[in-house]
């Protein structure tokens, strides 16, 4: 099953979907709600422990059958086949794509070039669970005989950004081990992160795929001499381990052989939590933990895998992305999660996907005439109130929002958590409703603001129509935690799909360093 390389300006779909798009852009979305007194219902989907409410959009049911009849133009059906079998998807890098394998719970077979990739997958994860209970429970000893207390993660991109988003998630989960993350080239992030930092009693893990970046590997030699002030060479095995796809690069760097996780070139930076590069993860949490993030993330695949695209949540958002980028031509999606422990969501799905779908040449190698990736952004609420949301309120620009909440808190301070989602639908019905003149004459009326009425009036008004989807998820676990990063990397995906672009090769990184280079040798 080959991927078709259709230009989805081309298709038919995409002519009515323009028809369409001229007759609903002026609709509001109160009127849509009053068309359809079911409307929540009927554009709401329920996935496991999920709820995607998507009536807060700009659709009505014609949007939705038009975007998947586009789907099915393209046909994604056979992409997303080639997608989980291992197909060498990653054409331009001749590469499979197969995060998916890494987290399978089933006992299909994958191949890559003929070899069934399961049992290194399932090697790889008993190494982990091994490792991460010999340093959770303390049998791991350091140089001087003292047990691991910190793990430093050094890495960039998707070998820090995925695993340092998920310790942060799954802090409520998280053992005795303080983990601590290093990136930057900037020497001052390292020196912040070591400066209290014992040497007998940590654990560096350095991760990268390739062994040839120059921030990882300038933050790596900078720590090893710092370890070994107070240490031998000889010490270093106990107090360094690595993940990366180059063995050689790795020995030569001095770690021990026994000390090596496996990384395959079948697995995207950005999509590699799911492996060893999720050392640090399990390290954090406990690898039981770990295995059930792989889980949520396997029953997210096994939804997006055999649902029909009508009632399919990673396809019908993806298809209202696109909705709203080719259509109403918005130029980025915010992401606002209720929830203080995904942070740094925001920040990896930046990555996740800017440096996936940010691509303007199609895959028959011409330019694209239409957009593709979008600049994506985002903070917490309640915070993000306080900070940004009035442009999103009343600013000129139309930005879809996907609003994250969690049915329970993790404490069970109710009184918090029902303010927090209160706030929640306030802001989802705010964006759809606005406030109407009228509405707001009344206010200022009523807050016996007469004198200024005239004057303040415009500035009252909201005009609403601002699309949002909202995800409530039960409790955030760290299942559900699989499950939602699953969602959003099959978003990337059928987005790439329907885009025709080269969704898992990341290019455009390449000139920044090369010229960064040519200056550090001038
Ligand atoms: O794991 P590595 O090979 O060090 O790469 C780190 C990151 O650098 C990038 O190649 C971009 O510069 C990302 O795609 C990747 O996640």
């Amino acid at each position: 099953m080959a991927m078709k390389n259709i230009n989805p300006t081309e298709t038919k779909a995409w002519g009515k979907l323009s028809n369409h798009f001229n007759e609903l852009k002026d609709v509001h979305l109160k009127s849509l709600f009053n068309e359809n007194s079911n409307r929540k219902n009927d554009f709401t989907l329920n996935v496991n422990d999920f709820e995607f409410d998507y009536s807060k959009n700009r659709i009505n049911q014609e949007t939705i059958d038009l975007l998947v009849e586009l789907a099915n133009e393209v046909d994604l059906k056979s992409a997303m086949d080639a997608y989980f079998s291992g197909e060498e998807i990653n054409q331009t890098e001749k590469r499979a794509v197969l995060h998916t394998a890494l987290r399978s719970q089933s006992n299909n077979e994958v191949f890559v070039d003929g070899v069934n990739v399961k049992p290194e997958i399932k090697a790889a994860l008993d190494k982990i669970e091994v490792f991460t209970n010999k340093v959770v429970s303390g049998d791991w000893k350091g140089y001087t005989n003292k047990s691991i207390t910190d793990v430093v993660n050094i890495g960039i991109g998707g070998s820090d950004l995925g695993p340092d988003m998920v310790v942060e998630s799954l802090k409520f989960y998280k053992n005795h081990l303080n983990v601590h993350f290093v990136s930057n080239i900037d020497g001052d992030h390292v020196q912040e992160v070591i400066k209290d930092l014992n040497p007998e009693t940590t654990l560096f893990v350095i991760v990268s795929k390739t062994f040839t970046t120059q921030e990882t590997l300038t933050n790596a030699t900078t720590i090893k001499k710092w370890f070994t002030q107070s240490a031998s060479e000889s010490d270093v095995a106990k107090h360094f381990v690595a993940v990366s796809t180059n063995l050689e690069k790795v020995k030569n760097f001095g770690i021990a052989s026994e000390n090596i996780f496996p990384m395959w070139d079948w697995v995207g930076g950005r999509f590699s939590l799911w492996s060893a590069v999720g050392l640090s993860i399990s390290l954090a949490v406990g690898y039981n933990n770990f295995k059930e993030l792989l889980i949520g993330a396997f029953e997210m695949d096994e939804h997006f895998k055999n649902t029909p695209f009508e009632k399919n949540a990673p396809v019908i958002l993806s298809l209202i992305g696109i909705w709203y980028t080719n259509f109403f031509e918005a130029e980025s999606e915010v992401i606002l999660p209720y929830s203080q422990y995904l942070s740094k969501l925001a920040p990896y799905l930046q990555q996740a996907i800017m440096e996936s779908n940010g691509k303007s040449v199609d895959r028959n190698g011409n330019r694209v005439n239409y957009q593709t990736g979008n600049i994506i952004w985002g903070a917490p609420g309640s915070n993000s109130q306080h900070a940004f949301m009035q442009l999103l309120h009343q600013g000129t620009k139309l930005i879809p929002a996907d609003f994250i909440g969690f049915k329970q808190s993790l404490y069970g301070d109710v009184d918090h958590h029902e303010k927090l989602m209160a706030n929640f639908f306030g802001q989802t019905q705010a964006l759809a409703e606005g406030k109407t003149k009228e509405e707001a004459h009344l206010d200022l009326k009523t807050q016996g603001k007469l004198d200024e009425i005239e004057t303040l009036l415009p500035y009252k008004v909201f005009e609403g129509n601002k699309p949002s989807t909202a995800i409530l998820i039960e409790k955030l676990t760290p299942r559900t935690l699989g499950s939602l990063i699953a969602f959003y990397e099959h978003k990337i995906f059928i987005q790439g799909i329907i885009w025709n672009i080269f969704s898992f090769d990341q290019f455009g990184v390449e000139l920044g360093k090369e010229l960064a280079q040519k200056n550090l040798s001038k």
